[in-house]
């Protein structure tokens, strides 16, 4: 579904990311781990095609398609959605509105319900919103446009111990969900790559593939739980050196 070819990525002039290699199989839940400001972000942003992630060389293809130079908005049309770790506040745009835009025909009150944001529906869009609640009304904007690959940028971060049990089970009816998407496999749902710090998204949704970013470079891969336990006991100088077990 998704794959990634030797991707060399800079931004204002500084290389952030080096011969990135990796897929996303339709149907398969991957994350990435690395050490703070090792370029996680910087390569969701990038797979999603945000203007200042200068792609120097390297291919990203999306169902086979090469999408390398398209616009967010080609992306998105393809089936390409993301929570990123910081959006933006929109001043002056309603919930309601924007998920109206998005959304279409699609019935949106239950999921609305269930990620308790009926009462921010007449807010503008993250003005004032805690850490949780953007959280939410972001994921709740992700479920509006239903990808068939969903990009999650530490989608546990600054959640309260409630809230990460509504934000986690919801992700796992996403992903894990009924397929709407061509191509994939019957049951297994739609695609994810979720980066992850602590690994407690891992207690909602069952990941496939890990990989470890570190200094711009996928320094390893393997079994999610495994390569999670093996960085919490070592840290990720053992990655580093690129001793990990490979699963
Ligand atoms: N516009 C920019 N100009 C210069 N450097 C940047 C720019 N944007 C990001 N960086 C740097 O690129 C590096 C990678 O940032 P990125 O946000 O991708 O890291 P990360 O792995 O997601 O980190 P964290 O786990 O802390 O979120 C950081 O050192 C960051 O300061």
């Amino acid at each position: 579904m998704l794959e990634v070819k030797d991707l060399t990525v800079e931004v204002g002039g500084k290389e952030l990311l080096k011969n990135v290699n990796f897929k996303v199989e339709k149907g398969y839940t991957n994350i990435i781990l690395g050490p703070n400001g090792a370029g996680k972000s910087a390569l969701l942003m990038t797979l999603m095609g945000f203007s200042g992630y200068k792609i120097v060389s390297g291919q990203i293809l999306f169902n086979g398609e090469d999408i390398t130079h398209m616009s967010i908005d080609e992306r998105a049309t393809r089936g390409i959605g993301i929570m990123t770790q910081r959006p933006p506040n929109m001043t002056g745009v309603k919930l309601k509105n924007l998920l109206k835009l998005i959304a279409g025909d699609k019935e949106m009150e239950q999921m609305a319900e269930s990620l308790d944001m009926m009462r921010f529906m007449e807010r503008d869009i993250n003005v004032g919103f805690s850490g949780g609640e953007i959280k939410r009304s972001e994921l709740l904007q992700l479920a509006a446009q239903s990808p068939c690959i969903y990009l999650f940028d530490e989608p546990e971060s600054g959640v309260d111990l409630m809230s990460i049990d509504i934000i986690g089970s919801t992700i796992n009816d996403l992903v894990h969900g009924d397929s709407t998407c061509p191509g994939d496999r019957k049951g297994h749902g739609k695609s994810a790559l979720i980066i992850t710090h602590t690994g407690k998204i891992l207690d909602y949704i069952e990941a496939d593939r890990a990989y470890v970013l570190c200094n711009g470079t996928i320094m390893c891969e393997g079994n999610p739980r495994e390569m999670l336990q093996e960085i919490k006991e070592n840290g990720y100088e053992e990655c580093i050196t690129c001793k990990l077990k490979k699963a």
